[in-house]
């Protein structure tokens, strides 16, 4: 069984501008899965959905952002749940415990009145009622040494600290706790190539001897290339892909993950790269049938009507496009396109 199973979610946001109602089709029906130990890389170009997928997968969902059907089941050291049935009390407790969340933009983590110690010991206290004052000391201290950080840090602003040092306090925070999910968005986005290294070091290191499970934000596929195992490949909504890194970077299938790979530059390769014509599609209004169809080179009649199904091409390898099955994708078109309110 794998760590998280994602079955049918679509999560989309309603909004009412002049009385009608607009359905921006975030995530729309994902079905997918999380292994024990591994780092998937979610990978696709701005408003994707990307982020919108991590809070849902955080149940971090708050209007206009809506859960319209399916699942987020959690198993590990014999614990089963879907985190989207939990009660507040409960969520509280497996967030950062179990499941943490390095967000986009380290200035959000903290409060920028309070020194960075403050937000340690509450998020300790919160899951460690009985420790007295010592033991989370040692806790924050211990930690922060062993991820090499100064413990100047605790007493400082968040102002105070260079981004690239805010953000592996932010980092630090996520895993005090020792979690067994981490989910990060976009977490060396806003660095400069230096600081990244120093970021990226920092997560390599917590997976390599922690041994936690990783779920990577990232619209830059040099980290990708540089951090994760496997990467799933988001497009206007939907995952079109996933597939060993290897694989994707040197044999990508769909034709969307074509584009977006071979649109990399390489190092004496002097050609103009070729990316995909035309723009991705608004949300609230996408495409009938595969939503990459319009941009696609290869687009068939059945790609206009139908949602290709996500199967396994090769084992481990999933890919959504007719070019690899007719299969359909089950409860195609069960939400409703947009309607009036
Ligand atoms: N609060 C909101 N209300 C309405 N639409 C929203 C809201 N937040 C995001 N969206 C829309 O949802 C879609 C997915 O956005 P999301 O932020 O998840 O994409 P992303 O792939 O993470 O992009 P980025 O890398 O730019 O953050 C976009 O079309 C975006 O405009």
């Amino acid at each position: 069984m794998s760590l998280l199973e994602i079955k049918d979610l679509s999560a989309y946001y309603i909004t009412h501008v002049f009385g009608v109602k607009r359905d921006v089709k975030a995530v729309d029906n994902l079905t997918f899965s999380v292994e024990e130990n591994e780092i998937l890389g979610l990978a696709g170009e701005s408003g994707c959905g990307k982020s919108t997928l991590l809070k849902v997968l955080l149940s971090m969902v708050k209007p206009p952002l809506k859960v319209l059907k399916g699942e987020v089941n959690y198993s590990y050291d014999s614990k089963n749940f879907n985190l989207l049935t939990l009660d507040e009390n409960r969520l509280r407790k497996v967030r950062w415990e179990d499941i943490s969340y390095i967000p986009q933009g380290s200035m959000s983590t903290f409060n920028p009145v309070r020194k960075i110690r403050k937000t340690f010991e509450d998020v300790i206290k919160t899951h460690k009622k009985n420790a007295d004052k010592e033991v989370y000391e040692k806790l924050m201290e211990e930690h922060l040494k062993y991820l090499g950080l100064p413990l100047e840090v605790l007493d400082s602003y968040p102002h105070q600290l260079s981004g690239g040092m805010r953000q592996r306090t932010t980092i630090a925070l996520a895993t005090i706790l020792e979690p067994k999910v981490i989910f990060a968005d976009e977490p060396t986005t806003a660095l400069d190539v230096v600081v990244q290294r120093g970021v990226i070091q920092m997560l390599k290191q917590l997976h390599r001897e922690h041994r936690n499970t990783m779920v990577m934000v990232t619209h830059d596929m040099a980290v990708h290339a540089n951090v994760v195992d496997r990467v799933a490949v988001m497009y206007a909504g939907k995952i079109v892909e996933i597939s060993k890194k290897e694989k994707l970077f040197t044999n990508p299938s769909h034709p969307y993950s074509n584009f977006l790979i071979n649109s990399l530059p390489k190092i004496g390769d002097r050609r103009q790269r070729a990316s995909a014509p035309g723009n991705p599609p608004s949300l609230a209004n996408p495409p009938e049938g595969c939503r990459f169809h319009p941009r696609c080179p290869y687009a068939k009649d059945i790609c206009k009507k139908h949602i290709p199904k996500l199967i396994e091409a090769e084992k481990g390898h999933y890919v959504a496009c007719f070019l690899f099955s007719d299969e359909v994708e089950e409860g195609e078109n069960v939400v409703q396109q947009t309607t009036r309110g």
